[in-house]
């Protein structure tokens, strides 16, 4: 075991499309998910939408068969595959949802490779509909973040993780995403972990415009050849680095790694 965690964002990350409207656009409900938009919670939506397709007929197969077609770049799911040889210890934390994310990971034959998925539940109900409830139960109580949607706080998920990480040693952590919702965890990182944004996608944005706020090292992404080039240049670098105490020749060599890598200044 390598004493790295990576974390992974789902959609617009692992996958190349938002899977709640690939699901929406692909099953012909555009138009009745354009009506609802103004009108409720994104993940609240998705419930709905769940029971919109159900009584037009569509069934959980034709989820599943949606959702196994779904665009992903070649090299990602090597990356990944390679991540997880090198003894990391992988992660999901998505606001997308558990059915969705587990069918594509399995259909990609990885989903063995991840030790824990963070989403929204789902089940699909006695009458074979799908549907799609909060991770954070908002009726309940208020995750208390500001930065994030009412449903999902990805900062506290962090924070858990990093609780638990803590009382297990050294480990360092490399987050990969795209959306707003990837900037509050990102805050969370400490200067020996590394951030992926994913460049010119709304967590780089943000990130741009408050450097301030994040203490870790970014490395920004464009597509799936950067996801795993950049992605398995840090994993050997963090691993090198480890070993620099005990092997002081690697030092040079770490230092070239480092200057080769793309970083946001
Ligand atoms: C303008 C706008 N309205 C609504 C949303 C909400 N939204 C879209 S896809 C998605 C799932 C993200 O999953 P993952 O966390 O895996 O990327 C969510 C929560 C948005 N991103 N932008
Ligand atoms: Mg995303």
């Amino acid at each position: 075991m390598s004493g790295i965690v990576v974390i992974f964002d789902f959609d617009e990350t692992i996958i190349d499309v938002d899977s709640d409207n690939w699901v929406v656009n692909e099953l012909g409900a555009t138009d009745i998910f354009n009506q609802l938009l103004p009108t409720m919670p994104w993940n609240s939506l998705m419930d709905r939408m769940m029971e919109e397709l159900h009584l037009q007929g569509k069934t959980i197969e034709d989820i599943e068969q949606v959702l196994n077609r779904v665009p992903i770049h070649p090299r990602v799911v090597p990356a990944i595959k390679a991540a997880y040889a090198l003894g990391c210890d992988l992660r999901v934390v998505s606001d997308a949802n558990m059915f969705y994310i587990e069918t594509i990971l399995k259909h990609l034959g990885i989903r063995e490779c991840f030790s824990e998925i963070n989403t929204n539940p789902s089940f699909v109900d006695e009458e074979g509909k799908l549907r799609v409830l909060p991770y954070h139960d908002f009726h309940k109580s208020d995750h208390g973040c500001k930065l994030c949607p009412p449903n999902m706080c990805k900062g506290k998920i962090i924070e858990r993780i990093q609780a638990e990480l803590a009382t297990k040693g050294k480990k360092r952590i490399i987050y990969l995403g795209d959306g707003g919702g990837d900037f509050c965890p990102c805050t969370k990182l400490e200067e020996s972990d590394n951030m992926m944004p994913r460049k010119d996608f709304p967590v780089w944005k943000l990130i741009c415009e408050n450097r301030d706020l994040v203490k870790a090292e970014v490395h920004e992404w464009v597509d799936g050849i950067d996801f795993h080039g950049i992605l398995l240049q840090l994993i050997t670098l963090m691993e090198d680095s480890e070993n620099v105490i005990v092997d002081s020749t690697n030092l040079f060599d770490c230092k070239f790694k480092r200057i080769a890598l793309r970083s946001i200044a």
